[in-house]
């Protein structure tokens, strides 16, 4: 009974300096040390507000430093931009997630397989143990190229579009990467952040930070398998082709829920393009993962 005042009073005195919902929720887990679910459901409980405030999370890190974000306000199921309406097909608060339907045409995901086709690699994975990338099919199993906005005209356009969705500045997010996975391929569940005792962490931060979310864009769907899994939710994001999957780890540990992999592709192949989004500038071309 005790703990439970203590909790109450915490979201209380945060809630009277005039901090949003998202924002004491992320604080309550940080001080906490609860899942940002838990805790959601704790100021929720003690504000009475059913969630109600959640609709809009305004897209801030733990000290309210500024996120991309993806604005479904106001109950809308479409999204005008400049150059194409995209549906949204499902959204949560926390971890905050947003899946999108139609975000790129046919055409434009046929045109990016194509550009990628002929420069795809075996992709890296990065292990605490190493300061670049290394190769570990049993852990991720696909190939994968870097896209550069002069590659074709069509990365460019699909950056502006990613930008003008997140309110994130291009730059300030890695360049596309292409990813193929066949028969097989996979990716086991990992988190997209770097980790803070990793070999290569130095190094990552020192070009645009760390990474603050995620936007999968699905480009091919296979015919069986290939979901996109969140091990700690229980939730699977089946590939449909032109549709795009945004979440964000506003806290970079466990407690941000993202834990997620590439299910293995069980007929046909599976094609993705991946953005990470950065704290700042990033300033190389070439990423891994
Ligand atoms: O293959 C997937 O669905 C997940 C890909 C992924 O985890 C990533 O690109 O960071
Ligand atoms: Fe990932």
């Amino acid at each position: 009974m005790h703990y439970l005042q203590e909790l109450q009073q915490y979201v209380e005195r945060q809630h009277a300096d005039g901090k949003n919902f998202s924002q004491i929720v992320i604080a309550l887990a940080v001080q906490s040390g609860y899942s940002q679910h838990v805790a959601q459901r704790i100021v929720e409980a003690v504000l009475d507000c059913g969630g109600n405030d959640c609709r809009l999370p305004p897209g801030c890190t733990a000290d309210g430093s500024a996120l991309p974000e993806i604005d479904t306000s106001g109950e809308r199921t479409v999204i005008e931009l400049a150059d194409r309406r995209v549906t949204i097909a499902f959204e949560q608060c926390t971890p905050r997630m947003v899946l999108l339907d139609g975000f790129l045409s046919d055409e434009e995901c046929d045109e990016l397989c194509q550009v990628a086709q002929a420069s795809l690699e075996e992709a890296t994975v990065y292990d605490a143990g190493h300061v670049e990338g290394v190769l570990l099919k049993s852990v991720r199993d696909c190939d994968v190229m870097g896209l550069a906005t002069t590659d074709s005209p069509v990365v460019a356009v699909v950056e502006r579009r990613i930008e003008e969705l997140t309110a994130w500045p291009q730059a300030w997010g890695e360049p596309l990467q292409v990813q193929r996975y066949r028969e097989n391929g996979k990716f086991e569940p990992h988190y997209d952040f770097f980790m803070k005792k990793s070999r290569y962490y130095d190094k990552e931060l020192k070009f645009g930070g760390q990474r603050l979310a995620t936007l999968i864009i699905y480009l091919r769907q296979p015919e069986a398998g290939g979901a996109t899994y969140f091990a700690n939710l229980g939730m699977r994001v089946m590939p449909r082709k032109g549709s795009a999957l945004f979440f964000a780890y506003p806290i970079p540990s466990a407690q941000s829920g993202t834990l997620h992999g590439g299910d293995p592709v069980r007929g046909g192949e599976k094609w993705i393009m991946t953005k990470w989004f950065r704290e700042g500038p990033v300033a190389r071309a070439k990423h891994e993962h």
